[in-house]
């Protein structure tokens, strides 16, 4: 189990690219799987959950290449998995290619790492079952078993706000009977809606329902992957809290289902501007230049959290340094993360000496001086892990984690390009 830890550091400085989006890479993979000729997608985000999508649908037959650095994904006959599909880490990657499978007829046996195998699949089993899908599950976990069946017709209102459980759906409905279609009361990341449409399928958004019509020919596209906005999230808080900070990040996505947080933070004083605004693979970008700003506490409501809902630890790091106390509501879907990440964040900041306090679905953090000091196990939990080390680069003590190899699975390298920015990070 490999460590890191971040010592309190001087103002950050510079520009550099954080890791592409993790939400677009599964998609295009999964799209390019399955039309007709072949997909293009350079700048793919290559880190541990989009690699295991990658090798998921290689065992069914697809070819997934490499050619200086660009992904070549050629769609073909789908084939019988000769072994069990270990999506790791991922579960956008295990939910998205179980309705991906569903719709091509598939028999399949998905499993993942100790954290996957404890996340509910049955939020997605139940839809799928529901067309028609004939299914084994361990009481809605891991290992799930598809078999062949023929889906029907079907609309279904999401009981949670779950892009992963929307897109399952729509991904199945490529190989229903008739068309398929989602209400969400809450509107969720859109990339699949999007991409879908880019590939060629009949998709119809009509406020809050979306209906997928299948039939039409998929046909493989070329598309580059831009920067990702959780993963961005980290050197802006980091550089927000360190005095003195400036920094660029470029090609930042914007999809408004993402920007939540750099929203929240504006609320709460941060000085964030976008600079050149333009679209990258059916998105609009922006280079995010970030200055240290004094931050105040704000109150989030839950309606405000579907749009960061990867971001409230990094969020709760940044009101561990505002003026007040800060309250987030609507934090019920962080207890099937990674981690139970309501717990986690309330445990990363006690660790560190930050008075927080935490209901069913709420956290409270008071902000002030960071103590700093502790250790935290990543638990397999990325996000824990990196809004860990921000928080130390801030604290007067420093802060370490151990199963600091959790973070490669949605930003590799990013021990290096923190320091680059002048982070005092270290890989233990
Ligand atoms: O669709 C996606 O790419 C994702 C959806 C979100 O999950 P939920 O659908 O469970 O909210 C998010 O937490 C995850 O990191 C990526
Ligand atoms: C929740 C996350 O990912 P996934 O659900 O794909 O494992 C995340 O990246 O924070």
């Amino acid at each position: 189990m490999t460590e890191a830890v971040a010592r309190p550091s001087e103002a950050l400085k510079g520009t550099a690219r954080v890791p592409s989006d993790k939400s677009m890479s599964h998609r295009a993979l999964m799209l390019g799987a399955i039309s007709a000729g072949v997909t293009r997608v350079s700048s793919i985000l290559e880190a541990g959950d989009v690699l295991s999508t990658a090798s998921a649908l290689r065992a069914f037959g697809v070819s997934v290449e490499r050619i200086d650095g660009t992904f070549i994904v050629r769609g073909d006959a789908w084939r019988t998995p000769a072994r069990m599909l270990d999506l790791g880490n991922a579960g956008t990657g295990v939910r998205l290619l179980m309705g991906l499978a569903a719709g091509q007829g598939a028999l399949c046996t998905f499993t993942g790492d100790p954290s996957l195998m404890r996340r509910p699949m049955g939020r997605v089993l139940d839809p799928l079952r529901a067309m028609g899908l004939q299914a084994d599950d361990r009481e809605g976990r891991l290992p799930v078993t598809l078999k062949p069946s023929q889906l029907r017709s079907f609309t279904y209102e999401l009981p949670m706000a779950s892009a992963q459980v929307k897109s399952a759906v729509l991904l199945a409905g490529l190989g229903a009977q008739g068309p398929v279609t989602v209400i969400e009361k809450t509107p969720t990341r859109d990339h699949t809606e999007r991409m879908l449409k880019a590939f060629g399928a009949d998709l119809e958004t009509d406020g809050h329902r979306i209906t997928l019509t299948p039939g039409a020919r998929l046909v493989g596209q070329t598309l580059a992957i831009p920067a990702d906005p959780s993963s961005a999230a980290f050197p802006i808080v980091a550089a927000l809290m360190r005095p003195g900070s400036e920094v660029v990040l470029p090609e930042v996505m914007l999809n408004p289902r993402r920007t939540g947080l750099f929203a929240t933070l504006r609320r709460m004083g941060a000085e964030i501007t976008e600079e050149h605004l333009r679209l990258v693979g059916g998105e609009e970008v922006a280079d995010l230049r970030v200055r240290a700003s004094p931050l105040k506490a704000v109150k989030v409501p839950a309606s405000d959290v579907p749009d960061m809902i990867d971001e409230i630890p990094i969020l709760a790091v940044a009101a561990a340094s505002a003026e007040g106390t800060t309250r987030i509501e609507g934090l019920e879907e962080l207890k099937v993360k990674e981690s139970d990440r309501l717990a986690a964040t309330a445990g990363l900041l006690t660790a560190a000496g930050v008075t927080c306090r935490t209901g069913d679905h709420w956290l409270e953090i008071d902000g002030g001086d960071i103590r700093g000091g502790g250790t935290v196990d990543t638990d397999h939990d990325h996000r824990i892990g990196m809004a860990t080390l921000v928080l130390g680069l801030s604290a007067q003590e420093p802060m370490r984690i151990t199963g600091a190899e959790a973070i490669a699975t949605s930003f590799p390298g990013f021990a290096t390009l923190m320091a680059s920015l002048g982070a005092a990070i270290e890989s233990a």
